[in-house]
């Protein structure tokens, strides 16, 4: 099935309504954002955008941190090359910082925690530096990337899910599927 973004009104004004939802899946690196959700995509027949790629791809950045081993985001060109495709809605958008977009993007934010120890392994099998490591155990510990979503987004729409295990993966992937659903089917009554 291929993704799907359209309006319910033909003007694109402030108080248009999207048919079809845009999901936020954020959480610290490892959590397993990418991973789930390709395992929704077919599914919920959702685009997928993931930041990071994109980031690379079209240069959205001011350089690449050797200490961190990763690349300093221009925030503006990441939310200009965004807008256009959020706008129309039917999107799942995977990040692992959420501050940077405005809050009307999303319909549903999910951030994604792991076990310290878990995250743990996942990461030094991802082959991340030390520094790295302890730099993500400690946001994962502080839980910095939930904080951030509940700062940045009205509480109905932030929710925490744990992901240690296949079975939380699945059990996680069905309700976002329940959720576009319903969702979509909501929508479609007005
Ligand atoms: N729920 C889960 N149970 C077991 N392993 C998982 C789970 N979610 C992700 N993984 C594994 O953890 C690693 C990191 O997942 P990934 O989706 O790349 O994380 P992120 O996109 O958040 O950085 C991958 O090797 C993936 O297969």
């Amino acid at each position: 099935m291929s993704c799907i973004s359209e309006y319910s009104d033909s003007e694109q004004d402030a108080s248009f309504e999207r048919i079809n939802p845009n999901i936020l899946i954020t959480g610290t690196p490892g959590t397993g954002k990418s991973t789930l959700s390709e395992l929704v995509l077919e599914s919920t027949g959702l685009c997928y955008i993931n930041v990071n790629e994109l980031v690379k791809e079209k240069g959205l950045h001011e350089g690449f941190d050797q200490e961190f081993q990763s690349y300093i985001l221009d925030d503006d060109k990441v939310v200009d090359e965004l807008e256009d495709a959020v706008s129309n809605g039917g999107n799942i958008v995977d990040y692992h910082s959420c501050d940077l977009f405005p809050e009307r993007w999303f319909d549903l934010v999910l951030v994604l925690r792991t076990d310290i120890t878990i995250l743990y392994d996942r990461l030094e099998k991802r082959g991340y530096p030390q520094k790295k490591i302890t730099e993500n155990i400690d946001c994962e510990i502080f839980q910095v990337i939930l904080e951030e979503a509940r700062e940045s987004y009205s509480s109905e729409i932030v929710i925490e899910l744990q992901n240690n295990t296949i079975q939380d993966m699945e059990s996680n992937a069905s309700r976002i599927e329940q959720w576009v659903y319903n969702f979509k089917a909501q929508k479609n009554q007005h």
